[in-house]
């Protein structure tokens, strides 16, 4: 590892490559073909398209890419983001990485990523529709947003609203394709979403922590003990995964957020910042600048190194890195954001005994429940409906049963009119979704696990995370045949 002497920055591998680093560290503990192994690690194609729309009394160029990198299966699955400094490096690192998670937490895509270079926060709403919708278009004339071929997603600067302008473009291209709705997931409830889409991926941060300390070996190996009531947290980024994996983290598991990092610098309060006033101070000033009862530090860097329990890196790739990682103090790492440390880095922490949660499974919620959302698309049916039935028939049963009992009882028993309908409620659809992430995140969990503690050769989840995934994809390409 180089060292910085002389003040200038350390020069590391692109994004691109630090993920093919950390391919190359897990497929050195394989048993892969050097053909097969190169099939799975590139990228199979990445289209860049540049574009004008006519704004405020000019033509605008624009240039985006959507990358795909492996159709083992098809659809390829992957998120559309909104940032000045997408690249082809950045979408074909994002989109190796969709691959090794929809294989950890099998769910049946492909990997692909999009990116668009704009910043959304310059333009108007009613501009970002036109942009938006044009873009869809290059994508979806290409077949690269199509409910079997390729299916984005939101991903950093994007949200529900882009993508129910994305479906509404694909429906108004393709009028008698019945699954058109199915060609993105992330879209709004009324435009055909699932409920707990948008906090899916803070959702399933919270629930990969939550198993991580179902395990006190794991959390012993971390340096912490117990459970996650009172853990100390550093947020960076509180945009919608970090939002929503520190508030459900706080509120529903006691957890302190310590600090939280945005762009314009950062809170902190040893106390717990209520993260609820902070992100709406955010809404309504656009940073956290000047929010009162905390203390406000121009230099987010100083807080991302600060003494924590957990820090939970939510906002852009590489942040962890050769200039910053030996003043991290941070024994738990949970990559909530895709690619925060760099391969470089990753080696420090790991030789250190740092743990890190790894990005292809700590972020895996949004993914998970985007395949509810294209299932239910395609089935056409709301999510829960069928199951419904089911539930109630069988509850209704046990109520029959109840009911006889409280007449047999007399005065013995009174059953509450709350004890029935608790009886005959059965799942909704947010339930079914919450229960069905869950299950997800915890059986990826043990896969990883189970590798990690069962081979001396493997010394961290990620290397773990890397062997499972890319044990799959290599299944479903030699079953497929070459
Ligand atoms: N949205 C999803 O469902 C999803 C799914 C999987 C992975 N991810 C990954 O999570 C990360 C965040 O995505 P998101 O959807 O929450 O994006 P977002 O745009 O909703 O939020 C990003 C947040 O990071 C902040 N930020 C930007 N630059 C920063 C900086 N230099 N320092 C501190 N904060 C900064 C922004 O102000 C914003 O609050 C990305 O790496 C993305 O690829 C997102």
């Amino acid at each position: 590892m180089t060292s910085m002497t002389d003040g200038t920055a350390i020069r590391e591998p692109s994004f691109r490559d630090s993920v093919n680093l950390m391919f190359n560290r897990a497929v050195a503990l394989m048993d892969l073909s050097p053909g097969l192994e190169e099939k799975i690690r590139v990228c199979n194609a990445t289209y860049t398209v540049r574009f004008g729309v006519r704004l405020r009394g000019q033509i605008h160029t624009f240039t985006g890419y959507r990358s795909v990198h492996s159709e083992h299966m098809e659809p390829v699955k992957g998120g559309i983001r909104y940032a000045m400094n997408v690249n082809q490096d950045e979408v074909e690192a994002l989109a190796a990485l969709m691959t090794f998670k929809c294989a950890l937490v099998e769910t049946p895509f492909g990997g692909s990523k999009g990116g668009l270079c704009i910043d959304p926060r310059a333009w108007e709403e009613h501009e970002l529709e036109r942009i938006t919708r044009r873009f869809a278009y290059e994508l979806a004339k290409r077949d690269l947003i199509n409910p079997s071929q390729n299916v984005p997603a939101p991903d950093m600067g994007t949200g529900e609203r882009e993508m129910a302008w994305i479906a509404d473009q694909y429906r108004r291209m393709n009028t008698t394709d019945i699954n058109a709705n199915a060609c993105v997931t992330g879209k709004p409830l009324h435009a055909g979403g699932i409920a707990g889409r948008v906090e899916a991926t803070g959702r399933g941060v919270q629930y990969a922590l939550r198993e991580f300390f179902r395990h006190p070996k794991d959390v012993a190996e971390a340096g912490l003990s117990g459970k996650l009531d009172g853990k100390r947290i550093i947020v960076q980024g509180l945009g919608n995964v970090g939002y929503h994996a520190a508030s459900f983290l706080r509120s529903e598991d006691g957890a302190k957020i310590i600090g939280i990092i945005e762009r314009d610098g950062a809170l902190y309060d040893e106390r717990g910042l209520d993260v609820e006033a902070v992100a709406a101070w955010i809404k309504k000033y656009g940073g956290v600048s000047d929010f009162p009862d905390a203390t406000h530090s121009k230099d987010g860097a100083a807080v991302l190194e600060s003494d924590c329990d957990i820090l939970i890196p939510a906002a852009l790739e590489g942040v962890i890195n050769l200039n910053n990682v030996t003043r991290i103090k941070a024994n738990l790492i949970i990559e909530a954001a895709n690619g925060p440390i760099t391969a470089g880095a990753d080696e420090y922490l790991r030789e250190k005994g740092v743990i890190v949660i790894p990005d292809m499974y700590a972020n895996a919620g949004g993914v998970t429940v985007s395949y509810f959302e294209w299932v239910k698309n395609l089935s056409h049916i709301r999510f829960g409906r069928m199951q419904r039935r089911q539930e109630e028939a069988r509850h209704q049963l046990v109520v029959d049963e109840l009911e006889r009992l409280d007449k047999y009882l007399g005065d013995a028993w009174t059953m509450t009119p709350d004890f029935k309908t608790k009886y005959l409620r059965g799942a909704d659809e947010l339930e079914l979704v919450r229960s069905g992430l869950d299950d997800t995140m915890r059986t990826a969990y043990q896969s990883m696990r189970e590798v990690w503690h069962s081979r001396e050769d493997v010394t961290d989840l990620r290397v773990a995370a890397y062997l499972v995934s890319i044990g799959r994809v290599a299944a479903s390409y030699r079953a497929m045949g070459l």
